[in-house]
């Protein structure tokens, strides 16, 4: 495991001998430490130095490491330790690329004035053109309000940028797609609405990203409506897609019948809701769910799924655990029952760690960083705007939960997210699908 929350580049000079750096790692391991990268950065005639990537749980197990490399002696120095990730965000994750060079003044002619007037005369008589001769059919709007960034909460549009702009490095390493963050300052769903249809022209599709419950509800169906690109809330669509095929590999694995389970759900926002909705489509006939708003509960009676206070009964009850409410540690070990299956799908932390809830008793369970959206959007955008589809349907977010299903190894529940092939097959599974609705 390397995906802890706490990650630190340790800078660590050693004695050019064999067996230094073997100590280095041994004082980080007996801290309990994961080791991610290690770099050589400077090979002298004494000495090694290395930038050492750990990855630590809590604070106190960073300084137990630092302290303990501190103590090694014999040459060894620890002269510097750098927040990775901070260190990658500077400067922001993304930036616009010109396809073309501009080197010559013949090439500015072209790129740029006066050639560039012909194709915006084109373009103004044949509108349809702008897909052939501008990136529009390639650009995807990620729009947010900054209400439910992550399991952070309502922390406004201007915070929510780094998981924008992350999305936005997803969709062009996965997929090619350039995803343009937009930060909305409002969260009124007519203001949001008419932002969003006014951009709309420069994109060839819409997702919406982070935006809070009930109001994203609103939003995306109207959107949806009114606007002839695809639009799709990552947060709904895209985790209820993972998420089903999640389900769909574990009740491969386990023999369990989707549609006798009974199926537990903490958490009824957008995530939540998004997945019974999904679940009730594909046939799972019991869904029992919790939440501590009233409004999230009658939602979930709207659909036809039963609300239910404690979280134990949940549990007692339940085949299938699927918690999305943003709350770490929120399911005790105690509760798991032997055999269930538990996606703990929150970010940054889940509601009960997948270790914890395996050593309970649980057949199967994973944690939000890999039953995750990123493992969903990319394709089925990139499928959707290879289709030139107008919108995004149930049945193509079915065939891409199928495609994850099936691209998924035995023993496993999700392809992992690096996996070059799963963003391929979910792209062709929804452009097949998208082109058969046509
Ligand atoms: N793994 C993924 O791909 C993925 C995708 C989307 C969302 N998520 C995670 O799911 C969580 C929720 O996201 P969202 O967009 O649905 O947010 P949201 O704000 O729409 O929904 C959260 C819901 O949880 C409920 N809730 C909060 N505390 C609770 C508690 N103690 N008990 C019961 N219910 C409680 C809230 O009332 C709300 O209805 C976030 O942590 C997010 O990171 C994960
Ligand atoms: O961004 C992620 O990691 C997944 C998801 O969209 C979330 O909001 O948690
Ligand atoms: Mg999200």
């Amino acid at each position: 495991m390397i995906d802890r929350n706490i990650i630190r580049a340790l800078v660590v000079e050693t004695p050019s001998a064999p067996g230094n750096l073997g100590k280095v790692a041994s004082a980080i391991g007996l801290a309990g430490v994961d080791i991610g990268d290690i770099e050589t950065v400077q090979v002298g005639p004494t000495s090694t130095i290395r930038n050492i990537t750990v990855h630590c749980d809590h604070e106190e197990q960073l300084n137990k490491v630092l302290d303990t490399i501190n103590q090694l002696g014999n040459g060894i120095h620890l002269h510097a330790v750098s927040d990775d990730v901070l260190r990658a965000h500077e400067g922001g994750k993304i930036h616009m690329k010109s396809r073309l060079d501009v080197r010559s003044l013949a090439d500015l002619r072209r790129v740029y004035t006066p050639g560039v007037a012909d194709v915006c005369r084109l373009i103004q008589k044949e509108p349809e053109k702008a897909r052939l001769y501008t990136g529009i059919g390639n650009n995807v709007a990620i729009v947010t309000d900054g209400t439910a960034i992550l399991g952070l909460g309502d922390v406004g549009p201007l915070a929510g940028m780094p998981v924008m702009e992350g999305k936005a490095a997803l969709f062009d390493r996965f997929v090619g797609i350039s995803g343009i963050p937009i930060l909305l300052s409002t969260k009124d769903p007519d203001a949001i609405v008419q932002t969003v249809k006014h951009i709309a022209s420069g994109f060839g599709g819409i997702l919406l990203e982070d935006i809070g419950s009930p109001h994203c509800f609103e939003v995306e169906e109207r959107l949806k409506k009114e606007l002839d690109i695809p639009v799709m809330h990552d947060d709904q669509h895209g985790t209820a897609v993972v998420t089903l095929a999640a389900v769909i590999s574990a009740s491969r694995h386990t023999g369990v019948n989707l549609k006798e389970a009974v199926v537990g759900q903490v958490g009824l926002g957008a995530a939540g809701l998004a997945i019974c909705r999904m679940f009730m489509a594909y046939g799972v006939r019991q869904v029992i769910g919790a939440d501590k708003s009233e409004a999230a509960k009658k939602y979930l009676q709207d659909y036809g799924g039963e609300t239910i206070d404690s979280l134990e009964e949940l549990m007692e009850r339940s085949d299938i655990v699927v918690t999305t409410t943003g709350v770490p540690g929120l399911i005790q070990k105690e509760w798991v029952k032997k055999g269930q299956i538990i996606l703990a799908l929150s970010n940054p932390k889940p509601e009960i760690e997948a270790e914890a809830a395996l050593e309970a008793g649980a057949a199967y369970a994973a944690d939000g960083r890999s039953v995750n959206n990123v493992l969903g959007f990319p394709g089925i955008f990139r499928g959707a705007l290879n289709a030139r589809a107008k919108e995004i349907t149930h049945d193509m977010l079915v065939a891409a939960a199928e495609a994850i299903a099936d691209s998924t190894k035995k023993g496993e529940l999700v392809p992992h997210p690096l996996d070059p092939r799963v963003h391929s097959v979910v792209s062709q599974a929804v452009e097949a699908k998208a082109k058969r609705n046509l």
